[in-house]
């Protein structure tokens, strides 16, 4: 698939954070790189508004895994070439903000304080640590989307291990953000799980879904959860999306 199908963005995160009104919807499917789109003069955007947190950086509760696996896939994001000229390199890290679409209501009356205190469910603890810690990279020439995942000790569901829907909450972000970013929006409309070994809480993991096939509306995507060295399969996964307008989340069909 071209590469630059796969420099979809997520701008709308930050879009999403700054503006007070819905951004148009031929933004929220451009093919416009992340780099590009999150720069303040596209967005016309003066420079003194302060930026959202983006979740997906490193800090100090992410242990020496999962620092280990983020600095060897950051590091493939830029490549040096020959003369010391930048480039994009085959993997991009995506920015994670805690909200999308400030004003999207999914159609239906939500009160104004619904509405200003929503928050993406995996990016809503202050506890740095405590829930989910993740990264997400993308590669659009292998059509593979990658999460670094550290389950946190609110995340319990077995005595000393990670909740079930935790682990499916992850699983369905990871390859949600990849049909996404494959066929712009879409929602979840079959997800299968085989959990095949416990996860410690604590632990560091691998997310890896890989594109099976887009069929009109559907993406097929499959995703294995595994250990951080790849020793252990601990989830595989079947998914299915199908793309909706996002006119129904922002106005209501
Ligand atoms: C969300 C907006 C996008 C933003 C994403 C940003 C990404 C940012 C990056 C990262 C961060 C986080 C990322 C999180 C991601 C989380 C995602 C979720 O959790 S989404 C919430 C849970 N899902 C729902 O609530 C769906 C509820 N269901 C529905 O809305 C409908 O049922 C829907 C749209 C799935 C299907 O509606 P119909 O049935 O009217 O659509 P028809 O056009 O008839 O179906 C299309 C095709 O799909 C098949 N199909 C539909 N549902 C199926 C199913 N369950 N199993 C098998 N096939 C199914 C149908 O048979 C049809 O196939 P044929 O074209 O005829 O071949």
């Amino acid at each position: 698939m071209a590469r630059s199908l796969g420099r979809v963005c997520l701008g709308f995160h930050r879009l999403g954070a700054l503006s007070s009104a819905p951004p148009p919807p031929s933004l929220l499917t451009s093919s416009r790189s992340v780099r590009t789109i999150f720069a303040p003069a596209i967005l016309g955007l003066p420079s003194f508004f302060s930026k959202p947190r983006d979740f997906s950086l490193p800090n100090s509760s992410w242990g020496s895994e999962m620092m280990r696996l983020y600095k060897h896939y950051n590091s493939q994001c830029e490549v040096e070439m020959e003369g010391g000229e930048k480039q994009e390199g085959p993997w991009q890290r995506l920015p994670s903000y805690n909200r999308f679409l400030k004003y999207a209501t999914g159609g239906v009356y939500l009160s104004k304080i619904i509405q200003s205190k929503a928050r993406l469910f995996t990016r809503n603890n202050r506890d740095t640590g405590a829930t989910f810690e993740y990264v997400l990279f993308f590669n659009s020439e292998e059509q593979k989307c990658v999460a670094i995942f550290q389950a946190g000790h609110l995340l319990e569901g077995p005595p000393g291990h990670v909740h079930g829907g935790a682990i499916a909450t992850m699983i369905d972000t990871v390859v949600g953000a990849h049909a996404n970013i494959v066929s712009g929006p879409v929602v979840t409309a079959n997800l299968n799980i085989n959990y095949r070994r416990p996860i410690p809480l604590g632990s560091t993991l691998v997310i890896e879904s890989s594109l099976i096939k887009k069929e009109g509306k559907k993406v097929f995507i499959t995703c294995k959860v595994t250990s951080s060295d790849g020793s252990k399969l601990h989830t595989d996964t079947t998914a299915l999306f199908v793309s909706i307008n996002i006119s129904h989340l922002l106005l209501g069909s």
